[in-house]
């Protein structure tokens, strides 16, 4: 019987199953960021552990790292909690070691799943597990990725096995082209607008199809960092050239007679014809339209050219009630058209969208536009997702355009995508954002996100309200 590339992934990687179905499955990649990781290394310090494999451990500081002041140094960060866990993870590194590690200030250094691929140590058909739960993001390189909790961390650590049950199988197929200026991001909206966030919950979902295989890396990454917004742990794609040509010569990317090696095998990294899935949904990617999320949730999402739902029009009472929770901490009426809403904040960043192909999205709708940032806009920001995405963004001049236009280009970090450093939204804030989770508070106490795709962000900056890309052509 066929198998799909979860099933050969799974085989290929459990050590024993329990007859209650829980497996002891060998990670090959633990990454580890200073908020889900200093308890962990203090068991293992109390309980006198080694790392089990140190050489399977790449870190970096993102969450905590200041945007702006790096030539201040670690005296540039304020937040005396953020300081500790900084240094607390350089400590733990000091005294654990990692294969690789990037610390605060390094050139290297920046958003856990930027740097995993972009170093390389994220590589076709391995377990990649975080303490971070958009893990899934490295599911586009056909890796069995997903976050797991603080315990979990120290127990990767400790025996190089995580716990496992094996997921059910759901396909998702996105058949069709793109309409000009929409993105993967807006593929990912859409998905989690057709099943909700609660779509995925229980599977490991693949996604495939002709608009899926026509995306990029980049692309592909963002629409896996966003499975675990339709409540699949895992996100996959299946391994093709992309995958191949952009890992040959990374640090970390096996090389010589191990790249041929390593090649052959990756390229077995697709789902059999004959292969069943539990759930099939499919998309036409030719009808996907801009999407905004407008509610507290990002199955609250809609196409640019819808209006605000009007919750009396909703017959489900539990729905209904949502709904009006959500509009009324967002601040918005029932009917008013998702182009006239107006914000006060930019922000193009995250583990969504912050690579480079984010950036050149970003950048060429400034540039198309022509025009400044708007005057009701208090604040417009790019954050690329690790130091080597700013300077290839540097090299290219896109800095340039974004500051021409009034925006701030910062350093590399998870910023405004969480309110764990100084970047975050005041009470009421209205903010575009690139990132993936729009819940209440996520981006500041009181803040009102919505979730769009870089092009739509920067197009937001300019007119200083929503509009639809497509448009702009
Ligand atoms: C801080 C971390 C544990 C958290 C996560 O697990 O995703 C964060 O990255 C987030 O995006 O909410
Ligand atoms: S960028 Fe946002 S979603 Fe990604 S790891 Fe950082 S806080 Fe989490």
């Amino acid at each position: 019987m066929g198998r799909t590339l979860y099933d050969k992934i799974w085989d290929e990687h459990v050590v024993h199953t329990e007859e209650d179905g829980t497996a002891v499955l060998y990670i090959d990649r633990h990454l580890v960021h200073e908020v889900t990781s200093p308890q962990a290394y203090e068991g293992l310090r109390q309980a006198g552990r080694k790392v089990w494999r140190v050489s399977s451990v790449v870190a970096t500081a993102d969450h905590n790292t200041p945007t702006t002041g790096w030539e201040r140094g670690y005296a540039g960060i304020a937040d005396p909690i953020s300081k500790e866990q900084i240094t607390t993870l350089d400590a733990n590194i000091a005294e654990f070691g990692a294969a690789a590690f990037f610390p605060f200030l390094s050139q290297r250094q920046g958003i856990v799943h930027v740097i995993g691929p972009e170093n390389g140590a994220t590589l076709p058909g391995m377990t990649v597990v975080c303490g971070d739960s958009h893990t899934s993001t490295h599911g586009a390189f056909g890796a069995l990725a997903h976050g797991i909790g603080t315990s979990e961390v120290e127990h990767v650590l400790a025996t190089q096995t995580l716990l496992a049950k094996k997921a059910k199988n759901l396909l998702i197929k996105v058949e069709g082209q793109l309409a000009k200026g929409v993105t993967a991001k807006d593929i990912v909206l859409a998905i989690i607008g057709r099943i909700g966030t609660a779509g995925g919950t229980g599977y490991t979902i693949e996604f495939a199809g002709s608009a899926i295989r026509a995306l990029s890396m980049e692309g592909r990454m963002t629409v896996c960092n966003m499975a675990i917004e339709a409540g699949a742990r895992a996100g996959l794609v299946a391994v093709d050239d992309k995958t191949i040509d952009y890992l040959k010569g990374r640090p970390l990317s096996p090389n010589g007679v191990e790249w041929d090696q390593a090649v052959a095998y990756w390229r077995s990294l697709h789902s059999d014809p004959d292969a069943t899935f539990d759930t099939v949904v499919e998309l036409d990617a030719t009808k996907i339209v801009p999407q905004v999320t407008w509610g507290t949730s990002p199955e609250m999402v809609l196409g640019i050219d819808a209006r605000v739902p009007d919750p009396d029009k909703e017959k489900d009472a539990s729905k209904r009630g949502a709904i009006e929770r959500a509009l009324q901490y967002m601040g918005l009426e029932p009917g008013k058209p998702l182009n006239d809403i107006f914000v006060d904040k930019v922000f193009i960043g995250s583990c969504t969208n912050s690579r480079i192909e984010d950036m050149r999205e970003a950048a060429a709708m400034v540039k198309k536009l022509g025009q400044k940032v708007a005057k009701n806009v208090r604040l417009a920001m790019v954050v690329p997702g690790s130091g080597l995405v700013k300077a290839q963004a540097e090299r290219e001049g896109l800095h340039e355009i974004f500051k021409a236009a009034g925006f701030e280009w910062r350093e590399p970090g998870c910023s405004m995508c969480l309110a764990m450093n100084a970047d975050r939204l005041e009470p009421g804030e209205r903010c575009a954002s690139t990132s993936n989770r729009n819940f209440e508070g996520r981006q500041g106490a009181g803040g009102r996100t919505h979730l769009v795709s870089p092009a739509m962000a920067a197009a937001a900056a300019v007119h200083g309200h929503f509009v639809d890309v497509r448009t702009l052509a």
